[in-house]
């Protein structure tokens, strides 16, 4: 059975951000993931999990100015310092959360940036950032995102991904595989999907219904295979929760009734 984490960045958006954590674990979910943790103190986080009885699956680096439209650093020219200073605050947080996944964006591509300067920017900063991050036991996660939602973004296929991948060679550097934005890009999610697994290189799988981004249970993508593929292949990380309900949160999660453990489900 997968592990679900409630997306807080996305669900529970009816609650201010500290009172999402109850009403996750209110609805049955054992773990949380979200985008930025960086406005909150770690240790107040922390005291939410620990109220709530919920564990850490992932959250992401710092992404530079978010609401300038910067959506990452690893990939950009002269912005190492502040991607390292970045990446050793996620590492505080990701030990007082007890999180052993940093999802790192690799960043928005300068139109006037050589594309080679930006694959090695991208490869440096992956690498420093995996060897960092191995000696506290945590993965860097890379996600390829799809250019409709994200114009411009570096990491866009899944073979790119898995070409770095293997490229850096580092065993904690890993694959984020959202199958909403793999379906947009390139679709044939199932073999993508079992191709990350068999090559062990699948860190974190996120869900969403294509192509409104709500929940998983409409739309192209039918989730109940994909879960039974997890399954079939002895996946044990989580699977993030990461749409926009159509209506409440709770109201729409019935998709995940089948999946949870018995008497999980409170929604
Ligand atoms: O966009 C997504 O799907 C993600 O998971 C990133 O972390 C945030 O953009
Ligand atoms: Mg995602």
């Amino acid at each position: 059975m997968p592990r679900f984490a409630a997306n807080l960045s996305m669900l529970y958006t009816e609650h201010a951000f500290l009172d999402r954590f109850k009403a996750a674990a209110a609805d049955g979910f054992k773990a949380v993931e979200f985008l930025f943790p960086y406005e909150y103190p770690p240790a107040a986080l922390a005291d939410c999990l620990l109220r709530h009885g919920l564990s850490q699956a992932l959250f992401n680096a710092p992404p530079g100015d978010w609401a300038a439209g910067e959506r990452g650093l690893a990939c950009l020219p002269g912005r190492q310092a502040e991607f390292r200073a970045g990446l050793d605050r996620a590492l505080d947080y990701a030990a007082a959360l007890n999180c052993s996944r940093i999802h790192v964006m690799a960043g928005i591509q300068p139109e006037d940036a050589s594309p080679n300067a930006l694959q090695t920017n991208y490869l440096d900063n992956l690498a420093w950032a995996a060897e960092r991050a191995r000696a506290q036991a945590v993965d860097i996660c890379i996600e390829p995102i799809n250019r409709r939602d994200m114009p411009g973004y570096f990491l866009c296929g899944q073979a790119q991904a898995l070409k770095v991948i293997e490229t850096i060679a580092a065993p904690n550097l890993r694959l984020q595989f959202d199958a909403y934005h793999c379906q947009i890009s390139e679709g044939d999610v199932t073999n993508k999907l079992r191709q990350a697994i068999t090559r062990g290189v699948l860190g974190h799988v996120q869900l969403a219904g294509v192509p409104d981004r709500h929940e998983p249970d409409q739309g192209e993508l039918r989730v109940d295979g994909l879960l039974g593929l997890l399954d079939e292949l002895g996946y044990s990380g989580f699977v993030g929760c990461e749409y926009r309900p159509r209506a409440g949160t709770r109201e729409g999660l019935g998709w995940l009734k089948p999946w949870f453990g018995a008497g999980q489900f409170k929604g």
